[in-house]
């Protein structure tokens, strides 16, 4: 497979915000040949990176290689047909510019850095792509963020994709979630170490804040029924650590849950790669998201598209449901546009979309294949070929089963 690996330098670049920088740099990588009508863009998660599939790439731990069983030859996203593309977003970590980057004068942006939305990201691939000779997409590819950002897409470049595919995302974040990225950001900008955004030149890093903000985050990556099945009310076997945190001490009395082990695990390799103001840019971004920003509606917003969308959903994601699929689909549908919203059964949660590809695989390989009449792809209108039933959309509440 040909693999490219590389920063480009868009020169200046102007925020939505009505701020600007000088450089935007924005890292990026891609796999397979452009044959001039294959160019597939993929759009990163929240805390994702331009690196798609497996691939010497500087960036590490969770980051790295995240869409793997997807993107690759003979995969769903098959790089022996197209040339794929992933970009890191403006504000992230991972080499495209933001808040731990220099400014001209040498100095690092810290939260002088512009505030960024997905708006600002979508314009940068945009930028991206013109510099790497990519006109007109086959399709534009998200999960999570990466698909508000898919979205994004239709509505500002109406012509540039024949197909956008939009994973485990939603029009705009509900008010629950808006919540819990708001307390996350206070988790950070309450640790002493953040200090205004002012830490890059210390050894003190507000890695407390950011292991906090990162739970409550995985906390929405799961579902109450798989965090069931994996913990339980079990308690940590005797080798777990129970030192990432200061404790009380009545803890001493009291077991220490595989659970906490577990949200300690990930929270310390997370603050090992990831950007505490980069995570504090990324969130406000996703949190302001709203694709009817500027129409009546969403339906309004997506009017000038013309391709062919599909909607992937899961039913234990209580972070982006299916319920919240479901509207953009009657959005493409208000419009005539050829749209299935695919609903796949899965206990998992949000990050379903990362970890079962085995179920995301099919309907997004036959519909960059065919588009809506894929052979795997189906659409809540029709019935479950498999149980006749009709995919009703389900939401799984984080405080309901
Ligand atoms: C585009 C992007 O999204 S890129 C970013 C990738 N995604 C994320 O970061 C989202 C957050 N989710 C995760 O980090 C998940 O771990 C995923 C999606 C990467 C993988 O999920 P799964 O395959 O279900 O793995 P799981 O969540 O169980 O984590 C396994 C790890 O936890 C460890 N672990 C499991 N249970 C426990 C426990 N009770 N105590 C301590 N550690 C534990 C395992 O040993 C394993 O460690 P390793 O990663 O060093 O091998
Ligand atoms: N778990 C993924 C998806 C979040 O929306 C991430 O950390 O990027």
């Amino acid at each position: 497979m040909k693999t490219e690996s590389g920063t480009v330098d868009l020169g200046r670049f102007d925020f939505a915000s009505g701020d600007e920088i000088e450089n935007l740099q924005v890292a990026y990588e891609s796999y397979g040949e452009f044959d001039g009508d294959n160019a597939v863009l993929v759009c990163h998660a929240l805390t994702g990176s331009q690196n798609v599939a497996g691939y010497g790439s500087e960036t590490t731990g969770q980051a790295r290689a995240w869409w793997n069983d997807i993107v690759g030859p003979g995969k769903a996203i098959d790089t022996n047909e197209y040339y794929v593309v992933c970009a890191n977003i403006p504000g992230s970590c991972y080499g495209t510019s933001g808040p731990a980057s220099e400014d001209p004068e040498g100095d690092v942006y810290g939260t002088d850095f512009p505030p960024v939305t997905v708006d600002d990201w979508t314009r940068s691939q945009r930028l991206l792509l013109d510099q790497l000779g990519v006109g007109r997409l086959h399709a534009v590819v998200g999960g999570s963020v990466g698909g508000m950002n898919a979205l994004d897409w239709a509505k500002r470049y109406p012509d540039d994709a024949r197909y956008v595919v939009s994973v485990a995302a939603a029009a705009r974040l509900d008010a629950q979630c808006l919540a819990l990225d708001a307390v996350a950001r206070r988790a950070i900008t309450a640790d002493p170490n953040w200090n205004g955004g002012e830490y890059y030149g210390s050894d003190e890093r507000p890695t407390d804040g950011l292991a906090i903000a990162r739970q409550i985050g995985h906390i929405m990556y799961l579902s109450k029924s798989s965090m069931e099945q994996k913990f339980g009310r079990r308690a940590a076997g005797r080798d777990a650590r129970r030192d990432s945190f200061p404790s009380d001490p009545a803890a001493a009395f009291f077991p220490y849950r595989d659970v906490e082990s577990y949200l300690d695990y990930q929270a310390e390799k997370f603050v090992d790669r990831f950007d505490a103001n980069s995570y504090l840019y990324l969130t406000r971004a996703m949190d302001d998201y709203d694709l009817a920003e500027g129409y009546e509606d969403d339906a309004r917003a997506l009017a000038a598209f013309e391709g062919e969308a599909l909607l992937l959903s899961f039913t234990g994601d209580w972070h982006f449901t299916t319920e919240q699929s479901e509207t953009v689909a009657a959005a493409f549908r208000e419009n005539d546009v050829p749209v299935a919203h695919h609903v796949i059964e899965s206990d998992h949660g949000h990050d379903a979309f990362l970890v079962e590809p085995e179920k995301v695989g099919p309907p997004l390989r036959d519909f960059l294949d065919a588009g809506v009449e894929g052979r795997a792809v189906h659409d809540t209108d029709e019935p479950d070929p498999d149980t006749g039933n009709d995919f009703a959309p389900v939401h799984a509440s984080l405080f309901s089963q």
